[in-house]
């Protein structure tokens, strides 16, 4: 041959290289799975050969991956479960489904099955399509085998061409043999079928020779092939041979075989070994084992308890950047976050980070309990996880029907039976769960304020009336279960008291004594806002609040406003109650009772109401209106004129809230006791901004009707004092009787108000009694 001639058949072969590399064939893919499988992952692995971070899908992503003499079209079709009857939309054209499995989630094969796997092979539209299975995830420990996931999935019983690859989309395992098998399946004239370990597939003889196989293949664990040729399905009127599915073990045979193949052979076969494939190269040992050090160990059944547990374990020791590695490539903290698939995919990133500080883990689960199936097994995941259990429940019970779901899962808490409640009791006492629920919060003696939350939205939360109250009381004092109130009132009214560290004695006073009294509810609405602060002065005597007084400097400030509202009603409280003579002595011990428990307080009050009972009545009422600054004997001659105000007719009441439990008051206090006489409500406060809402607090205090062992307390300690004794033959069943009540509802009153401040070092005093103009 001549030398023109030889180089014009080389440039003939070239040119035909050249066109068989140019005549590339166009597929259409469909990648189905559940939610968080990894399609996305696996998408973007194949396309950029890097490891993404996804969130969730919503709609599909679509890319185009060239692969040999393959131009490969693929959707990865988002899978939240609502959307997945929009599946059959992708359907048309395909040529090939790629199901993608999380192999390390056996408890969602099922639904994998139900919601994915058969409408796709039901479909007509993808009669003529291959079926490839992608176990994805096997860098996770435990992750079931591919015969496992075959046999559950009834692989054997396909019509269509399938196979099952066990794959990898962090590491990139098993995705070059994925495409090699579709490509082989599909028709690719430049990838020669591949002797692998297992069953060795055979390449159709062209696209449509593939795509009417309708012969069933299923492999055997053992890696020896076995053909069902009695499921040998005909399409066209040609039977087909039966196409043999590629079974691997597991990545380990596979690759124990490749090496031993490439042992036997003497060379290592670059371009099959997904190994060596230029994807895996992030699959270093040490990326692997990176992600395997995150990776909790599975214990049947609970996947998320594993997670939760491991998680809070990291979260204690590693670093930031590791906890937010964990929580984004942990597939269990993904179904976590597929709990917040209601929400928007930056719900989703927030639930992903959530677990890492308690406000965000608050906003992730109100929000996954939206999500029924994930609910419940986050939930368990908290329950064993105390601190956040706790924190989950009490945001939980913001979802009515979610919550009781979850407080049921509460249940499981062992530590209930340690705890000094009779657990028989609560079961039997309510029927909700939030009763459980909130008894085992109130297990936690730790977190006070977390079972008065829980308990005050309980109260709403529940059906049960009768139980309300029993929970209040609970939270209040868990040793008081034994003396729980019995009669119902109406969630409203509790709802009203918010989370204020009052609100069980609020919720005892409405539950005992609402339905008796004239109280109205509007009278309890405390949180009302202050429209008109004059008109619940003036019938106090008042003609000028306190804190319009140019005098009362201090309070013009930002919280004025507030301090406004909460006196607005503490006017408007005060007729009712502050001719009750007891009523100092209420609200001085619930004041003393959760501000302190000062027994020197206690004491001193006492001593403090036999000074003032012996005191004689009077008539005279203070003008004083001052203010006083800060040296001892301007203080005590304000003292000695606010002892002479009083009420102007009939018995005088004395109250005096001593609103504080800090040391100041032990200073203040020889002076306080000079002040019960005449209606003297004494607001003593070291810190300027606090003492209002103590204030408050205090008052809310007047509501409540001292017990039985007070009251006989009481008697005994204030026995000479007449009013005292006729409150005491009018207790009765443990409460004052409202006779005793409608009595003294309209005795004039008059109000004298000290309120202390301390500013700049300096004692602050203003006196204003209801003469003041
Ligand atoms: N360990 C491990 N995690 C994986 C693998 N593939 C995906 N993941 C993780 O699984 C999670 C879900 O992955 P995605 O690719 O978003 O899942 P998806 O199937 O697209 O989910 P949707 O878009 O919700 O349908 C991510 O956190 C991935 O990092 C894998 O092979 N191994
Ligand atoms: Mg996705």
């Amino acid at each position: 041959m001549s030398s023109a001639a030889l180089s014009l058949a080389r440039v003939k072969v070239k040119m035909g290289n050249l066109w068989a590399r140019l005549r590339h064939k166009d597929v259409r893919i469909i990648l189905l799975g559940l939610d968080s499988a990894g399609k996305t992952t696996i998408l973007y692995r194949l396309k950029l050969d890097d490891l993404v971070t996804t969130i969730p899908t919503i709609g599909f992503n679509v890319e185009s991956i060239q692969y040999k003499d393959l131009h490969l079209t693929a959707w990865d079709i988002g899978s939240r479960d609502k959307i997945r009857p929009l599946f059959r939309h992708y359907y048309k054209g395909a040529d090939a489904v790629v199901f993608v499995i999380d192999s390390h989630d056996p408890e969602r094969l099922d639904e994998l099955n139900y919601d994915v796997i058969k409408p796709a092979m039901n479909a007509e539209e993808l009669t003529s399509a291959v079926f490839l299975f992608l176990a994805n995830k096997i860098d996770l420990p435990d992750t079931m085998s591919v015969e496992e996931i075959s046999e559950r999935l009834g692989l054997k019983y396909l019509k269509h061409p399938w196979g099952i690859i066990p794959v990898s989309a962090v590491s990139g395992e098993g995705l070059q043999d994925a495409l090699q098998w579709l490509a082989i399946r599909l028709g690719s004239a430049q990838v020669k079928p591949r002797n692998f370990t297992t069953n060795q597939p055979q390449k159709p003889k062209s696209m449509k020779e593939c795509n009417t196989q309708s012969s069933l293949s299923s492999g055997s664990s053992t890696g020896t092939s076995r053909t069902d040729n009695s499921k040998t399905a005909s399409t066209g009127g040609s039977i087909q041979s039966p196409q043999k599915p590629i079974i691997f073990v597991n990545s380990k045979l596979y690759m124990d075989t490749r090496a031993a193949q490439s042992l036997s052979s003497g060379s290592v076969d670059n371009t099959s070994s997904p190994m060596s494939a230029p994807m895996s190269s992030v699959s270093t040992p040490s990326s692997n084992y990176r992600y395997a050090a995150y990776t909790p160990r599975k214990t049947p059944g609970s996947v998320m308890n594993s997670f939760s547990s491991y998680s809070i374990a990291q979260s204690m020791q590693a670093d930031m950047s590791r906890r937010k590695y964990s929580a984004i490539s942990r597939s269990d903290i993904r179904k976590l976050s597929c709990a917040s698939l209601n929400d928007t995919p930056g719900a989703r990133k927030l639930s992903a980070a959530s677990l890492l500080d308690c406000p965000n883990a608050r906003k992730m689960s109100s929000v996954s309990l939206m999500e029924s199936p994930y609910r419940r097994k986050m939930s368990t995941s908290f329950v064993i996880d105390p601190p956040c259990y706790r924190k989950f429940s009490s945001v939980s019970l913001m979802d009515t029907p979610s919550g009781r779901k979850l407080s049921i899962a509460s249940l499981g808490d062992p530590r209930l039976t340690d705890t000094p409640f009779d657990r028989r009791n609560i079961d039997e006492a309510d029927s909700d769960c939030v009763r459980k629920l909130s008894a085992v919060s109130l297990g936690d003696q730790a977190f006070p304020d977390y079972r008065r939350k829980l308990s005050a939205v309980s109260l709403t939360d529940s059906k049960d009336n009768v139980n309300r109250p029993k929970m209040s009381y609970l939270s209040a004092d868990p040793t008081a279960l034994s003396t729980p109130p019995t009669s119902k009132r109406r969630s409203e009214d509790l709802s009203l008291q918010g989370f204020g560290s009052f609100t069980p004695i609020m919720a005892d006073y409405i539950h005992n004594d609402r339905k008796d009294s004239d109280t109205s509810a509007d009278s309890l609405n405390i949180v009302s806002p202050s429209e008109h602060l004059q008109p619940h002065l003036r019938p106090l005597g008042l003609k000028k609040s306190p804190f319009m007084s140019n005098s009362a400097k201090y309070v013009v400030n930002s919280i004025e406003a507030e301090k406004e509202t909460h006196y607005e009603e503490l006017f408007r409280l005060l007729p009712d109650r502050m001719t009750n003579l007891n009523a100092y002595r209420e609200s001085f011990l619930i004041a003393n009772e959760h501000l302190g428990r000062n027994q020197n307080l206690l004491s001193a009050l006492d001593q403090t109401n036999r000074n003032s009972s012996n005191v004689p009545n009077n008539n005279e009422t203070s003008k004083s209106n001052h203010i006083k600054k800060g040296n001892k004997s301007s203080r005590q001659s304000s003292q000695d004129s606010d002892s002479s105000s009083s009420s102007g007719n009939g018995k005088r009441s004395n109250l005096d809230l001593f609103c504080t439990p800090t040391k100041r008051w032990h200073s203040q206090s020889r002076r306080n006791r000079n002040q019960m006489k005449g209606n003297n409500m004494s607001v003593v406060s070291s810190h300027r901004g606090a003492y209002c809402s103590r204030a408050y607090s205090a008052f809310k205090c007047l509501f409540f009707r001292p017990t039985k062992e007070e009251m006989q307390h009481e008697t005994n300690s204030i026995s000479s004092d007449d009013e005292n004794e006729n409150c005491n033959n009018h207790c009765t069943n443990n409460r004052l009787d409202n006779h005793h009540l409608d009595v003294k509802r309209d005795n004039p009153v008059d109000i004298h108000i000290t309120i202390e401040d301390v500013k700049d070092g300096e004692f602050q005093e203003c006196a204003i009694d209801s003469n003041d103009t």
